[in-house]
Parts: C-alpha cells; sequence; structure tokens
C-alpha cells in the first residue's frame, strides 16, 4: 500500500499505491510509517519524496473506515513522524491532495504541486474537521483568515490558487515526482526546523479575536444548523490562541464529538449515495454498466423561458453547440438577449469568455435537423407538448433523443406521438437550470439503455448530479412535494401562519420555509395545475362540501390567495409582503393573517396552537410516507436516489441525509407512531396513511437503509 524505492542515489521515494484515489486506508498508513521509518533510518538516504500512484496523489483519509472500528496505525503520529524527522520531506502532488492527503503532505517540510492539482481541506463537508493537524498547521503556514475559509467551506484550491496563499512552494507542469526528486536532493542540509510547521507561531492579525467572532457569526448564519463548520471555527480559535500540543487536543477534543454525530453519518451517506445514484439500473436488466451513452455535441432547446434560457446556459457552459428555438421574434429576441447577459456573468465569474458563438438563435424547427439531442422546455401542456414532440419527430434526423424538461406530465404518453418512442426521455432540470445541480432522468416504459445512458450522461457532462426516475405524475420530487404543501396548508387552517411553520422548516435545515419557497416559484404556478386538475374553478364538482375535492380534505387557501392577486414574490404579494415586486425582504402580512382569521371564522375552525414540532412532523413525516410508497412503486430505484434528489433539488439540508435517511435516523417505529397518530386525527387526509413499505420495514425490526431495497414489493416497477 506504499512502495518503497532509492532513486538518484540518495532519494527515497515513498508512493502510495490505493486506487482509485490513494486514501489513507489502514493498509497504506501502515505502509507510510514502516517506509518512512526505513527511509530516516538508512544512512544512504538523504531526504525523501512522497508521491501517489496515477496522478493522485491523495484523496485522504479513507471514509469508509469511519464506520468500522478504527485500526491500523493512527494519522496524527505518523504525520509527526514525518515532520520529526531530520531529513528533508517532499510531497509530489498530482491529482488531489485532500483531508487527510493535505495534511500528510502539510507534514512534510515541502511541497511541489502539478498545475492542475487541486487541494482542500474538505472534512467540514463529512461533517468532520481536519484532525490530522490541519486546523494547527494551516493557519500556522497561511495564517488565520485564509485558512478559516479553506476549513470552513471545505473549497478546493488550484495549484495556482495555492502557491500564492503560500499552502506550495513550488508549481510545475513537468512530471511533479521528477521535479520533487531535484528539488529534494537541492535542499539536504538546509535548515529544517522553520520548515516544521508545528514549531511556528501562528500569524495572526491585531484584530484577530474579532476577526474570529465575525467568521463564527457568518459560519453560524450559513450553517443552518450543521455543527462540523462552527467546531472548525473554534479548533482555529485554538491555533490562534493556544500552543501547538494544547490546539491538537483541542483538534481531538472537537473531532470525537463530530466523529459520533448523526450529522457526520448523514454526510458521509451523502459522500456515498451521491457516486451510488450514478449507478442506475433499469427492469429490463439494462444498467449504467452495459448500457453506453452516444456522444452528444448539437444539442437544442426549444422554447426560451426562465427553463429553456437555463439549459442553454448549462449546455454553452459544458461547451455543446445549441439550435435555440422560439416560436415569434419577439420571444426569440427577447430570449436571446437574455442568456446572453447570462453568460456574459457565467463567463465574467470564471474569467472567461462567453461563448455565444455556440447557440444559433433561431424560429425554424428545420434547423433541428442535425441536433443530436433536442430538450423540450415549452409550457407544462400537455397537447402543446404532443405537438411540439410531433413536429421533432418529423424535423430531427431518426436517432436524435428526443428530451422532455416536463416537471410532471407523462413521457409515454409523449413519446407515442413520435416514430420513436425509444429515444423520448424526460430531462427534468430544476429553476435555475444552469445552476441546480439536480436532473431527474426520467425513464419511460419505452426508454431503451442508450437514451437513459445518454441523458446520464449528459447530466454528468453539464455538472449535474443525474438521477434515473420512473414515470408517474410527478416522478420522485414534485409527486413527494405535494403532500408536503398540503399539510402546511392544512395547518395554516388549523392555527398556524406562514410564518410560523416556515420557522419550524428553516430551524430543521431548509434554506427557506414552504411559504416562502413557494412566493419564490410563484404561487399561479400550483394555482393553474389545480385548475387543469378539476381542483379550483369552474370545473369543480358543485355537490363537494367546500373544504374537499375528489373524495377527501382539499385547502382552498392557496386559491384565496391568488385570486386576491398575490402571486408571491414576483408582483410582491404572497403569503409575504416584499419590499418591491421581485424583492426578496420578506416580512410577514397583517392582510394574510386577517384572511386566515376570516376563513376560519367562516368554515367554522377554532384555531388552535400549532407547534414547531407538529409542523416538523406533519409536513415531513407525509413527505417520507410519499418517500416510501415511491420506492415500492419502483419509481424511485433506492432510498439514496429520494435523498439525492431531495438535497441537490429541494434545499434538503444535507446534514440531514435526506428524507429517508432522516426517517432512519429519526426510527422508523417513530415515523410509523406518528402518522398513524396524525391519521387517526386526520382520516380524510389519505397521504397520511402509514405506507405499506414504512409497515413492512417496521415488522422487520427496521433494518439499516442499505438493505431497504430486499424489502421492496415492485410487481410494476419502472426501474
Ligand atoms: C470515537 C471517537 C473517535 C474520534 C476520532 C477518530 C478520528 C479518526 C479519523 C481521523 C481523520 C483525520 C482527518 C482526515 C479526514 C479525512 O481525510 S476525510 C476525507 C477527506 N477527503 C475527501 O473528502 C475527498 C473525497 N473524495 C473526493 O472528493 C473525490 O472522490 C475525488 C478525490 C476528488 C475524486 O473525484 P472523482 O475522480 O470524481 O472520483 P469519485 O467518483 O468521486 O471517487 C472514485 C471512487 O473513490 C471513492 N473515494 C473517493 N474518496 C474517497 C475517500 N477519501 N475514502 C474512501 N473512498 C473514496 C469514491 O467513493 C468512489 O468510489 P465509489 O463510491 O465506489 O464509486
Amino acid at each position: 500500500m506504499a512502495r518503497y524505492a532509492q532513486v538518484h542515489g540518495s532519494v527515497a521515494l515513498i508512493t502510495l499505491t490505493n486506487p482509485p484515489v490513494n486514501a489513507l486506508s489502514a493498509a497504506v498508513r501502515h505502509g507510510i510509517t514502516e517506509t518512512v521509518t526505513r527511509a530516516l533510518r538508512d544512512p544512504e538516504v538523504k531526504s525523501v519524496v512522497i508521491c501517489g500512484e496515477n496522478g493522485v496523489f491523495c484523496g485522504g483519509a479513507d471514509i469508509r473506515e469511519f464506520a468500522k472500528p478504527m485500526g491500523g496505525p493512527p494519522l496524527v503520529p505518523m504525520i509527526a513522524a514525518i515532520e520529526e524527522g531530520d531529513k528533508p520531506v517532499v510531497a509530489a502532488i498530482e491529482g488531489v491532495a485532500l483531508g487527510g492527503g493535505l495534511e500528510l503532505a502539510l507534514g512534510c517540510h515541502y511541497r511541489i504541486a502539478h498545475t492542475k492539482a487541486l487541494v482542500g481541506l474538505p472534512e467540514v463537508t463529512l461533517g468532520l474537521l481536519p484532525a490530522a493537524g490541519g486546523t494547527q498547521r494551516l493557519p500556522r503556514l497561511i495564517g488565520i483568515a485564509p485558512a478559516l475559509d479553506l476549513i470552513t467551506t471545505g473549497r478546493h484550491v488550484a495549484a495556482q490558487q495555492a502557491l500564492k496563499l503560500g499552502i506550495v512552494d513550488q508549481v510545475t507542469d513537468q512530471s511533479t515526482v521528477d521535479v520533487a526528486i531535484q528539488f529534494a536532493k537541492q535542499v539536504v542540509g538546509q535548515p529544517l526546523l522553520p520548515r516544521k510547521l508545528s514549531t511556528q507561531p501562528t500569524p495572526c492579525p491585531p484584530d484577530v479575536d474579532i476577526l474570529l467572532e465575525e467568521a463564527m457569526t457568518q459560519v453560524k448564519r450559513r450553517a443552518r444548523g450543521a455543527i462540523a463548520p462552527v467546531a472548525c471555527v473554534m479548533a482555529v480559535r485554538a491555533a490562534a490562541t493556544l500552543p501547538y500540543r494544547a490546539g491538537m487536543q483541542k483538534e481531538q477534543e472537537l473531532m470525537a464529538t463530530l466523529f459520533r454525530s448523526s450529522q457526520a453519518h448523514a454526510l458521509q451517506y451523502c459522500f456515498f449515495a451521491q457516486r451510488a445514484v450514478g449507478r442506475w439500473k433499469l427492469s429490463s436488466g439494462a444498467h449504467s454498466g452495459n448500457s453506453k451513452p452516444r456522444p452528444v455535441s448539437k444539442a437544442a432547446v426549444i422554447g426560451l423561458g426562465t427553463m429553456g434560457r437555463g439549459i442553454t446556459v448549462a449546455l454553452v457552459k459544458a461547451g455543446i453547440a445549441v439550435v435555440a428555438v422560439e416560436t415569434s421574434d419577439k420571444q426569440l429576441q427577447m430570449g436571446k438577449q437574455i442568456v446572453s447577459e447570462m453568460l456574459k456573468r457565467e463567463a465574467q465569474k470564471r474569467n472567461e469568455t462567453p461563448r455565444l458563438d455556440l447557440i444559433r438563435f433561431t424560429t425554424s424547427m428545420l434547423e433541428l435537423k442535425d441536433s443530436d439531442l433536442v430538450i423540450e422546455a415549452v409550457f407544462e401542456d400537455m397537447p402543446l407538448k404532443k405537438q411540439v414532440f410531433k413536429e421533432l419527430s418529423s424535423v430531427c434526423k431518426a436517432d436524435a433523443f428526443l428530451c422532455t424538461n416536463t416537471s410532471g406530465l407523462d413521457v409515454d404518453e409523449l413519446a407515442a406521438v413520435t416514430k420513436t418512442p425509444e429515444l423520448v426521455v424526460g430531462m427534468h432540470f430544476f429553476a435555475p437550470a444552469h445552476v441546480m445541480k439536480l436532473l431527474e432522468v426520467v425513464c419511460g416504459s419505452r426508454s431503451s439503455p442508450e437514451a437513459v445512458a445518454t441523458a446520464m450522461y449528459l447530466g454528468k457532462r453539464l455538472g449535474k448530479v443525474s438521477v434515473a426516475v420512473g414515470n408517474c405524475p410527478g416522478f420522485v420530487g414534485n409527486r413527494m412535494l405535494r403532500p408536503y404543501l398540503e399539510e402546511a396548508n392544512f395547518l395554516l387552517e388549523e392555527g398556524a401562519t406562514p410564518e410560523l411553520v416556515d420557522g419550524a422548516l428553516e430551524e430543521f435545515g431548509f434554506a427557506m420555509g414552504v411559504f416562502r419557497m413557494s412566493d419564490l416559484s410563484g404561487l399561479d404556478v400550483g394555482w393553474r395545475i389545480r385548475k387543469e386538475s378539476g381542483l379550483t374553478g369552474p370545473d369543480v364538482d358543485p355537490s363537494d362540501p367546500p373544504r374537499r375535492r375528489q373524495g377527501q380534505r382539499y385547502s382552498p387557501l392557496p386559491d384565496l390567495v391568488c385570486e386576491q392577486g398575490r402571486l408571491g414574490q414576483k408582483n410582491g404579494r404572497g403569503w409575504y409582503l416584499y419590499d418591491k415586486p421581485g424583492g426578496r425582504v420578506a416580512t410577514p402580512d397583517p392582510k394574510i393573517h386577517q384572511l386566515l382569521e376570516e376563513y376560519r371564522l367562516k368554515h367554522g375552525i377554532r384555531p388552535r396552537r400549532v407547534d414547531r414540532q407538529e409542523v416538523v412532523e406533519r409536513c415531513l413525516f407525509a413527505l417520507i410516507n410519499e418517500g416510501f410508497r415511491i420506492l415500492d412503486d419502483g419509481i424511485a430505484a433506492g432510498p439514496e436516489d429520494i435523498d439525492m434528489i431531495y438535497v441537490f433539488g429541494y434545499g434538503w439540508p444535507r446534514h440531514r441525509g435526506g428524507p429517508m435517511f432522516y426517517a432512519g435516523m429519526v426510527g422508523l417505529p417513530k415515523v410509523l407512531e406518528r402518522l398513524e397518530h396524525y391519521w387517526q386525527a386526520h382520516p380524510d387526509v389519505p397521504h397520511l396513511e402509514p405506507s405499506a413499505l414504512l409497515r413492512r420495514l417496521v415488522d422487520s425490526g427496521s433494518p439499516p437503509i442499505d438493505t431497504w431495497r430486499d424489502f421492496l414489493q415492485r410487481p410494476h416497477s419502472q426501474l
């Protein structure tokens, strides 16, 4: 796990060998300890170079080991032995030096990086802190402020930036190992003490206390309840205020708390779940391992509304040529102008030239004849989409993939109007499409493995987390959203206010509560869907009581709000009042409180006190319950898929792992008991009836989440 060689006579070359990222498993730590001891003892060896096999220095501690009892040599003394040695040790950083990998490099006396290398301390994203001395050595090397930035965000830094910050001593575009070997030979005999970071004072500005306090306030505001970023600030404070040894003690204490926390488990689960969802599988037996994507060099986008514009920008950012189609010149010009501005802003951020040359704007569908893949992003209306798909089927080349960005309509119905239903697949982007990381790839019953593979791979090229889902109304994300929204409305009827509900959900960790989120999306979106489904408007069955529709409880509150012309943030009034149309500053609106009071009076509802716990349980357990149904229906392959959809598309706090992971954390018997309790109280709300899968899991002793797939009964599975 660590190879030893003596090169150029006097240099010991230690190579970490643990593919794919040379993670510091017990065996690798053992290998490093042994080879470093050998090098330090060998009188012929004057200096040492540590590198990683296959162009990767080291991806950090082996995250899989965190779930098991720890064995093998611990990292802290291993790194201390390197630093304390009397021979210069040079880290040759290719690929990445992340987490424990960078901490290992910080224990070396010099660091040489390849121009394409990335370094960083991403432990915070796993619910941890850099506990192999990273919180103590990095501030000593680069100062408090930049160290705080890197440690609390976990962001990766490119080699040139690392050089500017002083993290590495040299950057090269030659063979890093060769350069490091030459370097190691040159520094023999030079004083080593100044290079031993643990012996150095931490450079502190005079206002270090204020700096740390401000960092703590900022981190707490951004963390949304996550504890690791806060612990990171505390550890860096120790580097600023305590001697090295005491600082290390503090680092270990903080790590011990984080290491055992449910947040760390949740974040580490997310790390692996994010990677697992890329490995999709269909009920036909096709899967990511046996289905090849087809290359997409020319794409097309139909419709330059909000979604179409975002999708166009996302494609161009990935270097893909796009034909962007609108129906009229006026719409086209407007779309063109906005897309151009978006691209310029994006390019400015990355210090690049905007690739406007990659887009061809047109009103003619005939220009799609060369496109490899078309993404339809017109208004969410089935007859309109069918018309577009019919036309696409006649103008596009015979093997073009035809994708729809529908957020919930039937992909099979669209496929049925084309000549090539096997090439039709859903690509459900989330607004803003050039920013949001989630892509639901909707597999229709006739979608070919190649179509699914191509859409999944295209998502990856666009920097998205692509999740394959089955075809049903709302797919996974929006289908689960419905009970969540409905419970929030019912809570308003019963006595809550929008700010109480949102406050509870934001305290849980959502960036935005349900009503602020609805205001942001536009209240008319749901209103139109409810009208189309006959839940409100002229098509309502007149025999339905006012708060019942289609045999179940219904809250007409959101319809009333829309009828008052309150459409959300865009016109400055929704569930909240905004500073201006399109403004972001939301304040509770007495008119909404009045509307709620009058509504309750009219319907004879005696308001009661709703507490935050009830908000969280009713909204989230209803959503989770639907998640269990989705699993049993074969619309999502596993709980990880649902969790990643919610983390990347719906603002679910990552440190709570996603809804299904959270259910496991809370305890499935408790979720079941609370759902039963609420269902008894509200028997006219079917989504509160505990799902069959939840009952089966509880009956089976609530097994761990990674075994839930064994309990699925999927007679009609689509995945
Ligand atoms: C009881 C009290 C005890 C208290 C104290 C105990 C303390 C003990 C621990 C001390 C720890 C000290 C502190 C150090 C902590 C760490 O180092 S944590 C790890 C930090 N590193 C990271 O977060 C990096 C994670 N990896 C990545 O970001 C990326 O993988 C990459 C390196 C940038 C490569 O990306 P890419 O090329 O896109 O490949 P991937 O698909 O992401 O990965 C390929 C496969 O490798 C697996 N993998 C990657 N990194 C690790 C890792 N560090 N450990 C284990 N496995 C890793 C990844 O999962 C992929 O495999 P599959 O999932 O099978 O696809």
